[in-house]
């Protein structure tokens, strides 16, 4: 039995004649190669069904115009020539094709001090979009990281201020006895609260970009937090460690606000959104900041 003898449902025309946003396949198994990395990724792919008429769209050349992904690093360039496919298998059908890949890249991250390195894990989205207007391609990274709550290290402080005071009322202040009480239980008598955090960038590219600026946006991301979670840690990383969240204590406001102005410095975006969770260790909730930014329009003034 040849393709020609078989019913083709998807030709047919329809009565209910209604034009769809999108139709394609959601949660594609499908390899992808970003930072030369192959990744196992879940793709959905889509095109817009604007003739009202016709039954369906053709699954199967969706499908198809993905293998280029398995082999080749994954660019606007790329995106933008398997988004063409979707169009041109979908001449007369579609105006707008849509790409969402869905993965987790792990990238290789020394120890603060020792001479050490791990693996990390950065889930991340990249949806992109061709339609008239041109090519649209979004990144999205998750990027974990920890904070220590500002006004918890202050309430610890004085604490410790207190009980400093009553344990040395009276007495001549001797260098010896103050580091032996510093370095004793009383001098972590009250601790501040701590969490591991999630900050989630998604950029927007400018139509120029050739390609994802991943590694860019978490090296940025990281360096403006000064905390990020760590891999293979021995002590004197995690003295480092404890050093580097008690010299960058944050509220998830001071999060959104460091994150955003980093974005700001990074090239190439045409918009970008922040969004940080800080799920609590003092409560069962997580607190929550988000910012956005895209760029003014060309001849609007910018603030
Ligand atoms: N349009 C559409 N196709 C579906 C759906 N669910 C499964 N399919 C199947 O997807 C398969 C591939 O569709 P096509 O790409 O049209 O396959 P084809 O007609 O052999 O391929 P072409 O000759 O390139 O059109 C078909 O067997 C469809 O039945 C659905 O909800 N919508």
């Amino acid at each position: 039995m040849n393709s020609l003898s078989l019913p083709d449902i998807a030709a047919q025309t329809t009565t209910a004649r209604l034009p769809l946003e999108r139709v394609g396949m959601a949660g594609i198994a499908q390899p992808v190669v970003l930072l030369g990395q192959r990744l196992a990724a879940r793709v959905s792919a889509g095109v817009s069904l604007d003739d009202a008429a016709a039954r369906g769209i053709h699954m199967s050349r969706l499908y198809l115009a993905l293998a280029a992904l398995e082999t080749e690093e994954l660019t606007p360039a790329l995106l933008a020539r398997v988004l063409g496919e979707f169009l041109a298998s979908h001449r007369e059908l579609s105006a707008r094709a849509q790409l969402e890949i869905r993965g987790e890249a792990l990238l290789r991250r020394p120890a603060l001090v020792s001479p050490l390195a791990g693996w990390k894990g950065y889930p991340l989205v990249v949806d992109a979009q061709l339609y008239a207007g041109g090519l649209r391609v979004e990144l999205e990274v998750a990027i974990g990281y920890s904070s220590t709550c500002p006004c918890s290290a202050a309430l610890a402080r004085q604490l410790l201020q207190q009980r400093f005071a009553a344990d040395f009322a009276g007495r001549e202040l001797e260098q010896g006895a103050v580091l032996e009480w510093l370095g004793s239980s009383a001098g972590s008598l009250a601790t501040p609260h701590s969490q591991r955090s999630t900050a989630t960038l998604r950029v927007q590219l400018s139509t120029a970009a050739v390609h994802l600026p991943l590694l860019e946006l978490i090296e940025r991301a990281e360096a403006a937090l000064g905390t990020a979670l760590q891999t293979a840690v021995k002590r004197a990383d995690e003295q480092a460690f404890a050093l580097a969240n008690g010299q960058n204590l944050m509220f998830c406001e001071d999060a959104a606000r460091r994150l955003h102005a980093a974005l700001l410095r990074q090239p190439g975006l045409e918009a970008f959104s922040v969004r940080v969770e800080h799920a609590e260790s003092l409560h069962a909730h997580d607190a929550v900041a988000q910012s956005f930014w895209r760029r003014a329009a060309e001849g609007c003034s910018t603030t």
